[in-house]
């Protein structure tokens, strides 16, 4: 039998805690079943069998149409589309999917289209709304007002439906009956049912999870120097831009848009640093605080849960759970507070997939699995090889898709300089005297370009503070990273030089030893945390006898290399990591050098210790020994080399690790882009001069599978462009020189890159896809002559006759501005392919220029594949009649219609 209870007995707000148990029973049951019944009625000739999908296929086939294709059937419906594939009936769905639903047949597939809908349409879209307007914050979920809105609401949907679909008044009244009877039934509140489980997680949860995070993860700890060097995580935040993955000239979203992503799933990616568990600590930093100008981005979810994949024992979701809400797990149950978590708006985070290991595997499974249905959204960051090899697999087995966004690196001077100058007045208690960011401008730009990724800004803040007369001694790429190592070195003979007797050089290399081998043993098993019986078998190895004292301490080596993780669940006892997945690498790869270079007889091999399946987990343990050993030992680098290319080939190396290590080689530069050809069936990406002149060197040894260039056209020019094309005969290139912020208005620019496309003819390239301004008659030669079943998007600085691509291309895409008079005469695009042309920045008043511009290009047959105005600002009425005018002049398009202008945003 139910429990029955009274709010007060639970020690709850008596008034607010019943609104709230009211409007989430309303919301997430009531709403539902009456929404639903009134879908059954619209959906009256439904077997009971068939699936949605299969019923709007028939619905659609009695129309004489076709059947959804799976992309149509996607942009529909979106993350909701899967679940329509199988279910049959509403009982499940809450009021947004039954909406979706609704709304897609009584507005596309009904069959009698002559009814008016649009009043029950309203209503049904009122009593949607409410289930937001109600969970979207505290106060409102409490309120009374909302509940007899809702209340309201439903009473009036049932009037409506009842007209719409002409039911006899007893059938309206039964309808009422059983929403009052309901509604009557919460006057005790029953503590088994999910609503109420659902109602205390409204009321607590978010005070739970805050209590458990914010005080975790509101500082950082700078990784040199001793634990007293703390920040406040919110101050030295950088706002991140991303990149949608997957898209050629991708477009770049701040941070805090991710969540427009249409799939349920959305993958952050970024290499080693690039700053994703950061950014998920600020997300859950700012589900407490809203940022200012991140737009309350967060405001869709009412619970947030955070677990991170190097986690090792916490082996369910709903011990996960259970860490989140504990005294309510332990009051009501944490299988049932799971349940009732996902049935709310709650956002999941799952850090660092790349550091996944068998136990936690399980509960991302757990999560993919129980989250498919429901509102939930899923954010989940991994290094780009973990999502190639190891999440992409286990998303698709699982039926689910997701979008990558990957963090894009700081390339740009002014937003490293902004990044840190926030370090650096945060650790100088406000008053920053400019000293770091000084320093850093002093660098050459090779070098500075080491620092795009703000792990190594994090470090260069603190090589500043620590060691400061290191940094003007940089002269090559290569200097950087062995300075890391070394001041990890010079920290531990500050610590103990004087205090102990024994020879310090010596006893520092046997403790970098020791913690390199132990860090390598423990990448191997992809761990990234020690327990403390493993610390405590450690430990004795790491003791050093201080002088004058009869103790041995471990602590002086250990305290400097690890920090201590501790557990959210009470009874735990700590973990110990080192401060960085990075330095971990480093430590091993620092030992994998010394062993090679004190001329270990062990194959490369036997001393990673990995079967060469599994060598992926130290890709980046093996680049960091081929730039120390090239640098330190090459000697024995050259005789390591065949070993090592072997082992990088099996470690899965991209032609970004390789351009990399080039840059970061350069004594040795030609004898690693030899590894080039381990790379040849990629794609090679180069975006920045470091790129062009490392894959210049690449060239020589390999061909990539298309050479992807995405630069700004002022960047390329500063690099070594000719040089590369003369390397790069008989490629196929992609040359992108649009910035991204170029698709978007007001940004449109229309500096002419010819002087870059006149190198091509001599190169021997092959252009497959071009996306670049043009203004001159030599420029559209160039181009012409290279891009044979290219895919083109030109923009025209000047108009031009681009006739010249009749019948070679495979695409082509004209954005142009609005001509002036002088340039009305006739310049047609070509039949083949079917021209798209964008007319972009068109100004109130200026209709004329546009129909004037758009005839004077229009193909011979008047047709476009696809006609559109960007960041137009002509008035309705000037809309109204340039649409006139083109249709009188025969300008028609084959993808949108033939009569109709659809407003985009
Ligand atoms: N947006 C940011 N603003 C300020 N500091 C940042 C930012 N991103 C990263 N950092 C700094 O860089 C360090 C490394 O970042 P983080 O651990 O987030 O990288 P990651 O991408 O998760 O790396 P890995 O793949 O190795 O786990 C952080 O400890 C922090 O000091």
């Amino acid at each position: 039998m139910a429990s029955m209870t009274d709010a007060s007995e639970v020690g709850l707000d008596g008034e607010k805690f019943k609104w709230t148990y009211r409007n989430t029973f309303g919301n997430l049951c009531l709403s539902p079943k009456i929404m639903g019944l009134i879908l059954n009625r619209e959906c009256q000739d439904k077997k009971s069998h068939e699936t949605y999908r299969q019923y709007l296929d028939r619905l659609r086939r009695d129309k004489n149409e076709d059947a959804f294709s799976n992309t149509e059937w996607k942009k529909a419906f979106g993350f909701l589309s899967k679940a329509f594939e199988t279910v049959t009936n509403p009982d499940e769905q809450d009021v947004t999917a039954i909406f979706s639903l609704f709304n897609y047949i009584i507005t596309i597939v009904r069959k009698d289209s002559s009814k008016d809908y649009r009043e029950l349409l309203k209503k049904l879209k009122e009593v949607k709304d409410w289930r937001n307007n109600s969970f979207h914050n505290l106060q409102a979920v409490e309120s009374k007002q909302n509940f007899e809105g809702l209340r309201a609401a439903l009473v009036e949907l049932i009037d409506e439906a009842g007209s719409f679909y002409s039911l006899n008044q007893g059938e309206i009244e039964d309808m009422k009956h059983e929403l009052s009877d309901d509604i009557a039934k919460l006057q005790s509140t029953d503590k088994t049912s999910l609503y109420y489980w659902c109602s205390r997680l409204m009321v607590s949860g978010k005070a739970a999870f805050r209590l458990l995070w914010e005080s975790r993860l509101s500082g950082e700890v700078l990784s040199l120097g001793n634990e007293t060097i703390k920040v406040k995580r919110r101050d030295v935040f950088h706002a991140l831009d991303l990149e949608v993955k997957a898209l050629s000239g991708g477009e770049v979203f701040p941070y805090f848009k991710i969540f427009g992503a249409p799939e349920k799933i959305v993958v952050v990616t970024g290499v080693a640093g690039a700053g994703k568990t950061t950014l998920v600590k600020n997300i859950v930093l700012q589900f407490f605080e809203p940022l200012p100008k991140a737009d309350d981005f967060l405001k869709s979810f009412n619970q947030v849960i955070f677990f991170e994949c190097r986690d090792r024992t916490t082996t369910t979701l709903s011990d996960v759970i259970e860490q989140h809400f504990e005294d309510l797990c332990i009051e009501l149950g944490k299988e049932n507070i799971l349940k009732a978590l996902l049935r709310l708006d709650v956002l999941i985070i799952v850090d660092g997939f790349d550091e996944v290991n068998d136990v936690s595997k399980k509960v991302v499974i757990e999560v993919i699995e129980k989250t498919r249905r429901n509102n939930c959204r899923v954010l989940i960051t991994a290094r780009p090889y973990a999502v190639k090899e190891k999440l992409e697999p286990l998303l698709t087995s699982h039926d689910v898709s997701f979008t990558q966004f990957e963090i894009m690196p700081l390339t740009e001077l002014d937003d490293q300089l902004e990044f840190l100058r926030r370090y650096e007045e945060s650790l100088s208690d406000g008053t920053p005297t400019g000293e770091m960011t000084r320093s850093f401008m002093c660098l050459n730009n090779d070098i500075r370009s080491q620092f795009s990724e703000p792990i190594n800004l994090v470090h260069f803040c603190e090589m500043h503070k620590y060691f400061p007369e290191a940094i003007p001694s940089w002269q090559t790429p290569g200097d950087v990273a062995p300075d890391k190592l070394r001041l990890y070195r010079k920290l531990l003979h500050t610590k103990l030089s004087g205090s102990i007797d024994e020879d310090l050089d010596v006893l520092v290399d046997n403790m970098f030893a020791l913690v390199g081998a132990e860090a390598l043993k423990l990448l191997r098993d992809n761990v990234l945390t020690f327990s403390e019986a493993e610390l405590r078998a450690i430990k004795p190895r790491c003791q050093v006898r201080l002088k004058g004292d009869e103790k041995s301490d471990s602590a002086v080596v250990l305290s400097i290399v690890l920090k201590e993780h501790k557990p959210l669940g009470l009874n735990r006892s700590s973990s110990y990591e080192f401060k960085h997945k990075s330095e971990q690498e480093m430590f091993a790869g620092d030992y994998v050098v010394q062993c090679i270079i004190g001329e270990s007889a062990d194959s490369l091999n036997n001393i990673l210790g990995v079967p060469k399946e599994e060598l992926s987990q130290l890709r980046e343990v093996l680049l960091y020994v081929v730039q120390m050993l090239s640098r330190d030992s090459p000697r024995h680098f050259l005789r390591r080399c065949g070993e090592l290319k072997e082992a990088l080939r099996d470690a899965g190396v991209t032609a970004a690790d390789v351009m990399d290590c080039v840059t970061r080689c350069p004594d040795h530069a030609e004898q690693v882009a030899e590894l080039a050809t381990l790379t040849e069936d990629e794609d090679w990406n180069v975006r920045n001069i470091r790129h062009v002149s490392a894959v210049t060197k690449m060239l020589r040894h390999s061909r990539p599978k298309h050479l992807v260039v995405e630069m700004e056209a002022a960047a390329l020019r500063k690099a070594q462009w000719g040089e590369l094309l003369a390397e790069a005969g008989g490629v196929d290139v992609r040359l992108n020189l649009f910035h991204p912020y170029d698709y978007q208005p007001p940004y449109y620019t229309y500096q002419p890159h010819d002087d870059l496309l006149l190198p091509l003819p001599n190169s021997g390239v092959r252009l497959v896809g071009f996306w670049g301004c043009v203004g001159t008659p030599a420029g559209v030669a160039a181009l012409a002559a290279v891009a044979r079943g290219a895919e083109l998007h030109i923009r025209m600085a000047a108009p031009l006759d681009l006739g010249t691509f009749g019948g070679i291309n495979r695409k082509l895409t004209v954005y142009t501005r609005p001509f002036s008079p002088p340039a009305y005469i006739k310049r047609p695009l070509p039949l083949i392919p079917s021209p798209s042309l964008y007319v972009e920045g068109a100004d109130s008043g200026c209709r004329g220029a546009v129909a004037h511009t758009i005839t004077s290009l229009a193909p011979h047959n008047k047709r476009f594949a696809e006609l559109r105005l960007k960041g137009c600002r002509l008035r309705a009425a000037e809309q109204q009649l340039l649409l006139q005018e083109l249709q009188a002049a025969g300008i028609r398009t084959n993808y949108w219609g033939d009569t109709r202008a659809e407003a985009f945003g």
